[in-house]
C-alpha cells in the first residue's frame, strides 16, 4: 500500500478544511477559464465595431440566412431525389440528412442566441467601446477574485500540510520512545533524525501539493477543457491525441524520481549521522587531531548527497519540458487544423466533421485561449510530480518506523508484580546483541529481596548487559529473568520500571533545571524532598555554591554544563528520591572524587539497607556495600560469594579486586 495515502488520511480528519480546499479550487478554476473566454466577444464583436447586443442580432440574422439557404438546397435535393434511383437516391438521402442536421444546428444556435438577447439588451452596453470597457472590468474583477480565492486556497492547503506533519511528528516521537534500544545505534540515530526532519518535510510538502496544485491545476485545465469542447469538441479531440505519449513519459519520470528521492534521503541520514557523531565527540576529535579525517568523512557523505540531488534535479528538469512540448504540440495541431477551418469557413477536415457550423475568428481565438489556459496549469503540474514522488519515498521511510513493532512491549494480559517480592532470578540466561556472538551465556543467579549484589569482571564481560535485563532494556535470547517466578515479559513495562531506579556511569541528564532533573525520579515530589535527596547524594553543596542559579540552573543537553562527577551525584539524588525497590548502580560513583565518594558511601550504606541492589563497581571500597559478589568472565558467571569467600577461592576476583593500586584508579 502506498504509505503516502496513510499520511493523506490524516488530512481527512479535517473534512471542513478539505472541503474548503476543494471549493476554493473550483472557484479559482472557473474564474480562470471565464477570464480567458472574455477574448471571444472582444474579437467577434468589439473588433468588428459591434456591441454584444448588435453582434447577437447579427448572429441571428446570419444564421437565419444560413437556415434559409440550406432549406433552398434541401428542397432542390428532395426534388432530385424523387426522380433518382438506386445508389444516386441513397447518396442524395445522405446529403439531405446532412443538410437537415446543419439546419437543426443553426436553428439551435438561433434559439440559444434569442434566449440570451433580452438579457444582453437589458444589461450590456450598446457601443463597442463601452463593451470593451465592460470586458476589461470583468477580466480585472475576475482576476482579483481569482487571486483572492487562490490566497485562501493556499492558506488552507498549508494548514492541511502542517497539520499532517504535526500529527505525524507526534506519532513518530511517541513511537521513537517505544522503539527497542537496538534501534538507537549511531547509524540508527542519524536515520531516526532524518526521518523526523527532512522526510517529514517532504511528506508535508507532498500533502500541500496534493491538496493544492494537484487539485487546483487539473480543475483549471478541466474548466478550459469543457469550454474548449463547447467551442469544438472534435477539434479538441484531435489536439489531444498526443497526450498518451506524455503519460508514458510521466510514468517513467515518476518512478525515477521516487527512487532518486529515496536514495537521497538515505545519504542525508549519513550526513546527519556524521554530524551528530562529530558534535557529540568534538573534544575527542580535537584532542586526537582527527579534524581532517572527520572532514574527509563528512565531505564524502556530502559528495554522495550532492550527486543524488543532482540526479533529482535532472529528472525534475525533464518534467517541465515534457509537459511544455506536449502543450506546444497540441497548440500546433490545433492551430493548423483550426486555422484551416476558419480561414476556409469549413466544418470538415479530411472528410471528418470537426464542427457543426463554421467557427468564427472569435471562437477560434477563444479556443486557443482555452488551450493556452490548459498549458499553464499543465506546466505547473510538472512540479507536482517531483513533490509527490519525494513525498511517497519519504512516507515509506516514516511509516517504516511507525509500523516497526518493538520486541520489548507490554503483554496482552499482564500479570501483577508481587508486592513485596522475595527474589529476582536469572535462569540460564543467554543473550547476544547481533547474530555474531553470545554476550551472556547461561547465566543463572538469584538475588534475594533486600540483598545487595555486586558484579565484578573484566571489561566487556557482560556486566552492564546483565543489569539491563531486569529493567527490560533487552529480553534474554534464551532463559528467563523473573520475580517470584513471574517472567518479566509477563509484566506491564510501566509497573516494572516504576519500581526500579538506575544510576549509570554516563549519568544522562535532561536539558532541564537541576531541580527538575532530580524531581523526574518521582514526579510530583516537593522542592523540600528534592533538596533532601540532593543532600543525601552530597550534591546540595556544589549546587548552592558553584552554580549561579542553584537548583534552577539549566544543565544543558545531556547535562553537558556539569562535570562527570556532578552529573553522577544528580543522577544518584534522582534515584534516591525515587526510593525504588530495586536499585541498579552501574559504576554509579566511578567519576566521583575519593573524598566525596567516602561521604556518598555513608549515604549508600543507609540507603541500600533492606533494598534490593545490583551494582557494578571496580572499586574495592564499594564492594564493602555488597552482601555477595558475583564474578563474571566472558559472558559467564564463574563464582558467587561473599568478598571473603571469593578472596580465598577465586583467582579472577583476587586479580580484579585485591590489588591496592586499583583503589585510587
Ligand atoms: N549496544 C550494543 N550493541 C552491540 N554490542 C554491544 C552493545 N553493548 C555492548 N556490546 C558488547 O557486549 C559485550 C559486553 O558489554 P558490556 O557493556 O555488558 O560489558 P561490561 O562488562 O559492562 O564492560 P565494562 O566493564 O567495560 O563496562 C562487549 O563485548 C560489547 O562490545
Amino acid at each position: 500500500m502506498n504509505q503516502f495515502r496513510r499520511a493523506l488520511r490524516l488530512a481527512f480528519r479535517r473534512p471542513g478544511t478539505v472541503a474548503a480546499c476543494w471549493a476554493t479550487s473550483i472557484i479559482v478554476a472557473v474564474l480562470w477559464a471565464t477570464n480567458l473566454v472574455a477574448v471571444w466577444p472582444v474579437v467577434d464583436a468589439v473588433m468588428h465595431g459591434e456591441s454584444i447586443p448588435s453582434w447577437l442580432a447579427l448572429e441571428v440574422e446570419h444564421e437565419e440566412t444560413v437556415v434559409a439557404e440550406l432549406e433552398i438546397q434541401r428542397q432542390k435535393l428532395l426534388a432530385e431525389q424523387a426522380a433518382a434511383e438506386g445508389d444516386d437516391a441513397s447518396s442524395l438521402a445522405y446529403t439531405i440528412a446532412d443538410l437537415e442536421h446543419r439546419q437543426q444546428n443553426s436553428q439551435a444556435k438561433i434559439d440559444r442566441v434569442r434566449w440570451v438577447q433580452p438579457y444582453a439588451t437589458r444589461w450590456l452596453p450598446d457601443t463597442p467601446f463601452e463593451t470593451l470597457l465592460y470586458v476589461c472590468v470583468f477580466v480585472l474583477v475576475g482576476t482579483l477574485a481569482k487571486n483572492l480565492f487562490r490566497i485562501i486556497n493556499l492558506l488552507l492547503v498549508a494548514r492541511l500540510g502542517e497539520l499532517v506533519s504535526f500529527e505525524l511528528r507526534k506519532q513518530y516521537f511517541k513511537q521513537v520512545l517505544r522503539l527497542d534500544l537496538a534501534e538507537f545505534s549511531d547509524r540508527g540515530r542519524g536515520e531516526l533524525m532524518t526521518r523526523c526532519t527532512s522526510d517529514m518535510s517532504h511528506v508535508s510538502s507532498g500533502v500541500q501539493v496534493l491538496f493544492g496544485q494537484a487539485i487546483r491545476e487539473p480543475l483549471k485545465m478541466l474548466a478550459c477543457f469543457v469550454l474548449a469542447a463547447w467551442f469544438s469538441w472534435r477539434l479538441l479531440a484531435l489536439t489531444i491525441t498526443i497526450a498518451p505519449l506524455a503519460v508514458i513519459g510521466i510514468r517513467w519520470l515518476g518512478k525515477s524520481l521516487k527512487r532518486a528521492n529515496r536514495r537521497a534521503m538515505e545519504e542525508l541520514s549519513g550526513v546527519y549521522e556524521s554530524l551528530t557523531e562529530t558534535l557529540g565527540g568534538i573534544r575527542i576529535i580535537r584532542a586526537f587531531g582527527r579534524e581532517s579525517a572527520e572532514r574527509a568523512r563528512f565531505n564524502h557523505s556530502l559528495q554522495q548527497l550532492y550527486w543524488r540531488r543532482l540526479k533529482i534535479a535532472f529528472y525534475d528538469s525533464l518534467a517541465s519540458p515534457l509537459t511544455e512540448n506536449l502543450g506546444v504540440a497540441m497548440v500546433v495541431t490545433a492551430a493548423l487544423a483550426g486555422g484551416y477551418l476558419v480561414l476556409n469557413q469549413q466544418t470538415h477536415l479530411f472528410g471528418i466533421a470537426l464542427s457543426d457550423t463554421p467557427l468564427t475568428h472569435g471562437q477560434m481565438t477563444a479556443f486557443f485561449a482555452m488551450l493556452a489556459g490548459m498549458g499553464d496549469p499543465a506546466r505547473r503540474l510538472s512540479g507536482v510530480f517531483g513533490a509527490y514522488h519525494a513525498a511517497t519515498a519519504s512516507a515509506e521511510r516514516v511509516y517504516a518506523v511507525l509500523d516497526r513493532q518493538p520486541e520489548i512491549q507490554d503483554p496482552s494480559t499482564p500479570k501483577a508484580l508481587p508486592t513485596p517480592w522475595k527474589s529476582l532470578r536469572f535462569d540460564n540466561v543467554s543473550f547476544q546483541y547481533g547474530p555474531d556472538r553470545l554476550v551472556l551465556e547461561e547465566v543463572s543467579l538469584e538475588v534475594r529481596a533486600g540483598e545487595t549484589l555486586a558484579l565484578v569482571g573484566p571489561n566487556g564481560c557482560g556486566k552492564s548487559t546483565l543489569l539491563s535485563l531486569p529493567i527490560r532494556f533487552y529480553d534474554p535470547c534464551e532463559g528467563t529473568v523473573s520475580i517470584d517466578g513471574v517472567d518479566l515479559r509477563d509484566l506491564r513495562l510501566r509497573d516494572l520500571r516504576s519500581r526500579i531506579g538506575v544510576v549509570s556511569q554516563q549519568a544522562q541528564l535532561m536539558n532541564l533545571s537541576i531541580a527538575e532533573n532530580i524531581a523526574s525520579g518521582r514526579p510530583g515530589a516537593s522542592f523540600e524532598e528534592v533538596v533532601a535527596a540532593a543532600k543525601k547524594a552530597h550534591a546540595d553543596r556544589f549546587i548552592n555554591e558553584r552554580l549561579t542559579d542553584g537548583y534552577e540552573t539549566i544543565v544543558g543537553p545531556g547535562g553537558c554544563r556539569l562535570s562527570g562527577g556532578q552529573r553522577q551525584r544528580i543522577a544518584l539524588a534522582r534515584a534516591i528520591l525515587r526510593n525504588p525497590e530495586l536499585l541498579i548502580l552501574d559504576e554509579a560513583t566511578s567519576q566521583i572524587d575519593i573524598e566525596s565518594e567516602q561521604l556518598i558511601h555513608q549515604t549508600l550504606t543507609t540507603f541500600l539497607r533492606g533494598r534490593t541492589t545490583l551494582l557494578i563497581t571496580h572499586r574495592p571500597s564499594t564492594l564493602t556495600l555488597a552482601d555477595r559478589v558475583a564474578v563474571m568472565d566472558a559472558g559467564r558467571l564463574i563464582d558467587v560469594g561473599t568478598t571473603d569467600e571469593l578472596a580465598e577461592r577465586c583467582d579472577l576476583f583476587r586479580r580484579l579486586c585485591c590489588q591496592p593500586m586499583r583503589e585510587s584508579a
